[in-house]
């Protein structure tokens, strides 16, 4: 069990992962509970709530790209790496947070953060390990509004599926905006979406087709075939492996809705154990048993 209980919100660039936050912080307040919130987004410029701590204090996106000459992506590298050689900044403050805190980290939105630069996979470790021994639950936010389009929608998947592999942390999918899922299709084709179906990859067998290309060829516009059968090959192969491994579902959000807010809390909650945590700890008990002895 870890000695503080924390969450990092991630996910790709307007996924609402700020709006999240706040709605959780807000949730938490409404419910006695204590939070520290922690924003490591080097360009993030407004907040319902102040962070406890802010990585602007240290060092902002705009300073390092006009600095360093050095476009968005790799400014936001610098800054990560910067914050790893001054780690101090962030775990001095995070010492003093005790066991019945949940720590909530808002990310970039950046994904190459979580796919294939090892910045945060280290940032990670350091905050799990040694002395904070943080027990953590990734939340990675999609829109949900991408299910019109079944493309971006695995693609979507895929990346979260990839920080998933490459966090190692107990992990949360999370659809946001379902408010903006409006009309019955929509709403039946995301109950196959929840469940990452991979059928929905092949929605058209007989002709080989994606969705797109479905659209394009029942409405008689000519395309490749054969890159329709490449692509629909390929579809095939993703689809079969995010099947295989069988990670990838998600918890729907309406970031304005105080029950869908509880809902996901409660699945991080669960990855976490942090109610295990707040459990009455043996020599409390100990101590009250005695108080009861001299009182009588
Ligand atoms: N309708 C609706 N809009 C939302 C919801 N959550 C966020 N938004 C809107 O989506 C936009 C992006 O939200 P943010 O919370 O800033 O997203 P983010 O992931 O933090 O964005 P970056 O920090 O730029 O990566 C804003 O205009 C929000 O108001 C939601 O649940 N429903």
């Amino acid at each position: 069990m870890g000695s503080r209980y924390g969450t990092i919100i991630m996910g790709p660039a307007g996924a609402g992962k700020t709006t999240f936050c706040s709605s959780l912080i807000q949730h938490l307040k409404n419910n006695r509970r204590s939070c520290f919130y922690v924003n490591l987004d080097p360009a993030a410029e407004e907040f319902a709530f102040e962070p406890d701590v802010d990585i602007k204090d240290l060092i902002t996106l705009e300073d390092v790209m006009e600095e360093l000459h050095l476009g968005p992506n790799g400014g936001l590298i610098y800054c990560f790496e910067f914050l790893m050689e001054n780690l101090d900044f962030l775990t001095d403050p995070l010492e003093e947070v005790s066991d019945e805190y949940l720590i909530i980290i808002d990310m970039p939105g950046q994904i190459e953060l979580y796919s294939h630069v090892p910045v945060v996979p280290n940032l990670l470790k350091a905050l799990t390990r040694g002395s904070l021994n943080i027990s953590m639950c990734a939340a990675y936010l999609l829109e949900s509004t991408f299910i019109v389009d079944r493309a971006k929608f695995f693609s979507g998947t895929l990346s979260a599926m990839s920080a998933m592999l490459m966090l190692e942390l107990p992990h949360v999918n999370i659809l946001s905006k379902m408010d903006l899922v409006k009309g019955q299709v929509a709403r039946r084709d995301l109950k196959r979406f929840i469940e990452a179906d991979i059928g929905l990859l092949q929605d058209a067998p007989e002709s080989g087709l994606m969705y797109d290309h479905k659209e394009k060829f029942d409405a008689g516009i000519q395309e490749d075939v054969t890159d329709g059968r490449d692509f629909a090959n390929l579809n095939r192969a993703v689809g079969h492996l995010i099947d295989e491994f069988s990670l990838v579902s998600f918890l729907k959000l309406d970031a304005q809705d105080e029950d869908s807010i509880g809902a996901v809390l409660s699945y991080i909650d669960d990855a976490i154990q942090f109610h295990e945590a707040q459990e009455p700890k043996e020599p409390n008990d100990a101590v009250e048993e005695t108080e009861m002895d001299g009182m009588g």
